[in-house]
């Protein structure tokens, strides 16, 4: 009879325990992190943006995962707010990857976002992976010095009309044309196709060889392992123990930097030598011409200083980085969207070829590729739909206020950039892939696909230009009409 009382106090505890566990646990973070901050939006009038933070620690992650991983409609995440707490100004309360945050996902707010950029820092990709000295790293004047470097060497006109002709040789190559025909067009038996690796490589080689004039073997093949482990460890969750991918990439940034110092170090004994002999001269003024490293050593601002070593090498490391995942990435889902869309591919090609015609077998020049006016629209399209960059990090350091709405220091801010694309109010229709929509310019604020501010892409021209150059070479290389648009496509860009 004990037993079976005590038996009965249990369940009743358990019971009536186990709700208001569930009920602590749901409102943890809020009651962690939003109660402490209501005393202070009373006095200055402001609130904090609605939304829930989730249970502690995890936050809304399993939710993110679920829209992301299970669904895979990232952008319901967003809506499924929007349906809860109403429009506002576009700015949600989370709690994601571990820190209390912020969401932005409106045109304005998320362009408000981008010009604070005194009290909301860059905080992602991670500084000890890119170099104390890179431009991520870097914040105010010294970046606006860094960035004049960079910008000057990869994205000017003069640059991209050299890149534009040095990246082209491997673009035609056979092996690229063989590909194409022999994937996108294989009987529906062998349906399934790997976008991923011949862009990847192309891009690779290219990079490799425009940043450190890396040329195809041993050497690139190491190198593309180095950055591709890099590459993981930036998105991977930043925890220094054995075996995570963050601290393989940790190890794998110090063989990147000892390779590139060899590389430069090569540069800067010719360029000593050079002074006596006049046929290391030409290879030097060769060099200067293609290799972006060179540029960068070689440039001087306008009070005729020079970028010093570290800045030299830890910027080179993460233009590489920047350049090659995104590039590649470009790439893959323009050929994925080609594969989809066949009247697309149509257009491209008649234009590609009319062009080719006119070449008489020449490369294209950077102003060619401004004439191309499809091209260019099926560029921009792909790089809206693919979302290449879907989220950019920033935190805190001060208090931020938008519209009586209060960014709290220290929080983070998620500016969800790919939401304002896939967005029917700004784009109709927007899951078709429409080089079309692009007859007219999008309503102002509604691209930010390189992002914005004193921030935005510092290789945004680069980008576009390799990405016309490559469809202009893919779209020769098509020996048949089109692929079938049900084709299975494995995007898996591992
Ligand atoms: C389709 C291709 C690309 C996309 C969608 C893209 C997107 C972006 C975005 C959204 C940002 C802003 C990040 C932020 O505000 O936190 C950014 C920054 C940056 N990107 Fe790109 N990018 C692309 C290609 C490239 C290429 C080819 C390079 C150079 C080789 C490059 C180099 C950089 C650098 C250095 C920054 C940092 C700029 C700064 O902090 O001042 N990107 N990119």
């Amino acid at each position: 009879m004990e037993i079976t009382v005590l038996g009965l106090m249990w369940l009743g505890l358990f019971i009536g325990g186990l709700p208001l566990l569930g009920w602590l646990l749901w409102w943890w973070n809020e009651l962690w992190y939003v109660a402490p901050l209501k005393s202070q939006c009373l006095a200055t009038g402001t609130k904090l943006p609605p939304g829930h933070m989730g249970f502690p620690l995890l936050g809304e992650m399993l939710s993110f995962l679920w829209y992301f991983k299970i669904l895979r409609r990232p952008d319901e995440f967003i809506n499924s707010k929007r349906r809860k707490y109403g429009d506002g100004v576009g700015m949600y309360r989370t709690h994601l990857f571990g820190s209390p945050s912020i969401m932005a996902c409106f045109p304005s707010v998320n362009k408000f976002i981008f010009q604070s950029d005194d009290k909301l820092l860059l905080d992602w990709p991670q500084v000890d992976l890119m170099g104390p000295a890179s431009l991520v790293a870097v914040h105010g004047k010294s970046h606006a010095r860094l960035r004049s470097y960079v910008v000057n060497t990869i994205n000017r006109p003069d640059a991209l009309r050299r890149i534009a002709l040095h990246v082209q040789p491997r673009m035609s190559h056979a092996r690229l044309r063989s590909y194409v025909v022999n994937t996108i067009n294989r009987p529906d038996a062998l349906r399934r196709i790997a976008l991923h690796v011949q862009p990847r490589m192309l891009t690779f080689e290219n990079i490799g060889r425009l940043f450190a004039s890396f040329e195809a073997g041993p050497l690139l093949d190491n190198m593309d392992n180095l950055f591709k482990g890099m590459i993981h460890g930036i998105r991977a969750y930043p925890i220094n123990f054995p075996g995570t991918a963050y601290h393989h990439a940790l190890q794998v940034v110090l063989l990147n930097f000892y390779m590139l110092n060899l590389t430069s170090h090569f540069t800067i004994f010719h360029l000593t030598a050079a002074r006596s002999n006049i046929k290391l001269i030409s290879y030097i003024r060769q060099c200067e011409t293609h290799d972006l490293m060179d540029g960068l050593m070689q440039i001087r601002d306008e009070e005729g200083n020079k970028l010093i070593d570290q800045e030299v090498l830890d910027n080179i490391v993460s233009l590489v980085a920047a350049g090659y995942e995104s590039t590649s990435l470009a790439s893959m889902w323009a050929l994925y969207y080609l594969s989809k869309f066949p009247n697309v591919l149509e257009k491209l090609r008649e234009e590609n070829m009319a062009i080719s015609k006119n070449k008489k077998g020449d490369f294209l020049t950077s102003e060619d590729v401004s004439k191309m006016k499809y091209t260019n629209k099926v560029v921009e399209e792909t790089i809206r739909m693919a979302n290449i960059a879907a989220f950019v990090f920033r935190l805190a350091i001060k208090e931020v206020e938008y519209k009586g709405y209060k960014i709290p220091k220290d929080w983070k801010v998620i500016v969800w950039i790919r939401y304002i694309h896939t967005n029917p109010e700004n784009f109709e229709d927007p899951m078709c892939f429409n080089p079309d929509r692009w007859n007219e310019p999008a309503r102002p604020g509604t691209y930010q696909v390189f992002g914005g501010g004193s921030r935005i892409c510092a290789g945004n021209m680069l980008a576009r230009i390799q990405l016309a150059l490559f469809l202009h070479h893919l779209s020769l290389g098509y020996k048949y009409p089109a692929g079938s648009p049900s084709a299975l496509v494995h995007q898996n860009a591992d």
